[in-house]
């Protein structure tokens, strides 16, 4: 059903949707009957939701490590273009609406269920959900790397092509670690390296077997979040290289979530982008540095 707004046609939001409104002129709101959409604690503008015809209108998206940080801008991203989201993430006073551990597949079962069944199927999976502890190295395997191989390998049956899914976008959340090592964070490295490695296999295989699933990989370089404070902390065995890491951040600058989710909207929306790993870096004042997708040897034509 779409509602007229000042801004053009919007389908009416949903608490299933989790869009919501906030309009400070009553007057353009008297065709909106639902409390949740004057509610003034609404985090999403109506300026921007501006039209109906957005990029993912109609698209059903699930977002793990979803309630803050990297995760938080990217699910607002995929709200702000039309997608509706199910937000997975973890910890007694973070969960917003599924309690979901990555590192255990009933929960990801679940979370990935429930998701399906509101909406009516997946279309979008981001895998984002991390830690940086490498003191917990182990812990850091299973939740950065099997975290997003479960996930993964759980949407498949929502969303593989071969078995009643529709197709769609799976985009992982790696980091230039995966690309490049961090001498502090060695197992960090290690891991982000798997994530790009697995994501990559699994467009290949994807395409070949015809799932209709793009798989895609966002490699981001520091970005502002609690996972990018009290790093000494984090280094575990490694903390004598913080003064290194530092050296780094100040060579390579900061990112603010919301480029890392513009980066996430391209990979999601462009159709033509399959296996991509795409770098995300400070663009500095002389435009050196910004996004870019890194190109690998091959040794198959
Ligand atoms: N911040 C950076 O500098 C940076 C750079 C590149 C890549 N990344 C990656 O981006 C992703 C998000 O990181 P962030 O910086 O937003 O971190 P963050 O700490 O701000 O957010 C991480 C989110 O993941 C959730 N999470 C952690 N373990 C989980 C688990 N087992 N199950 C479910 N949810 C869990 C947390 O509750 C939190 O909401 C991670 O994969 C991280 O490795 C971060
Ligand atoms: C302390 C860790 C904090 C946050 C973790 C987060 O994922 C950030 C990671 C940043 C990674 C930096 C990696 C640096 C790698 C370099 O060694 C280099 O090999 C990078 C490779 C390609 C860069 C291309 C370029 O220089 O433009």
């Amino acid at each position: 059903m779409l509602y007229q707004t000042p801004s053009g046609k919007v389908p009416l939001p949903t608490k299933q949707g989790h869009i919501f409104f906030t309009c400070t002129d009553i007057e353009c709101c008297r065709d909106w009957r639902t409390t949740e959409i004057r509610d003034p604690t609404a985090e999403v503008l109506l300026s921007q939701y501006p039209t109906a015809e957005m990029a993912l209108n109609g698209k059903n998206a699930v977002v793990t490590g979803a309630v803050m940080g990297i995760g938080k801008a990217i699910t607002e991203i995929l709200l702000q273009n039309g997608a509706k989201v199910a937000l997975l993430d973890y910890g007694e006073d973070k969960v917003f609406f599924m309690n979901c551990d990555v590192e255990s597949e009933e929960d990801i079962k679940a979370g990935l269920k429930k998701a399906a069944e509101t909406f009516g199927g997946i279309d979008i999976l981001c895998n984002n959900a991390g830690i940086l502890n490498e003191g917990l190295w182990e812990k850091m395997v299973s939740i950065n790397l099997m975290g997003i191989i479960k996930g993964s390998y759980l949407a498949l049956e929502h969303m593989n092509k071969l078995t009643g899914g529709r197709g769609g976008v799976i985009v992982n959340t790696a980091s230039m670690a995966g690309i490049g090592p961090l001498p502090s964070c060695p197992v960090y490295t290690a891991v982000k390296h798997g994530v790009v490695g697995f994501t990559r296999a699994m467009a290949a295989a994807s395409t070949l077997s015809g799932y209709g699933i793009r798989f895609n990989v966002l490699c981001p370089a520091f970005v502002q979040t609690d996972l990018f404070s009290n790093i000494p902390k984090k280094l575990g065995r490694f903390s004598e290289l913080c003064l290194e890491t530092q050296q780094l951040v100040e060579h390579f600058g900061v990112l603010d979530v919301s480029e890392v989710a513009e980066a996430l909207l391209e990979l999601v929306t462009d159709e033509t982008k399959n296996g991509q790993v795409l770098l995300v870096l400070p663009t500095d004042e002389d435009g050196k540095g910004g996004n870019s997708y890194i190109s690998f040897p091959t040794y198959v034509q």
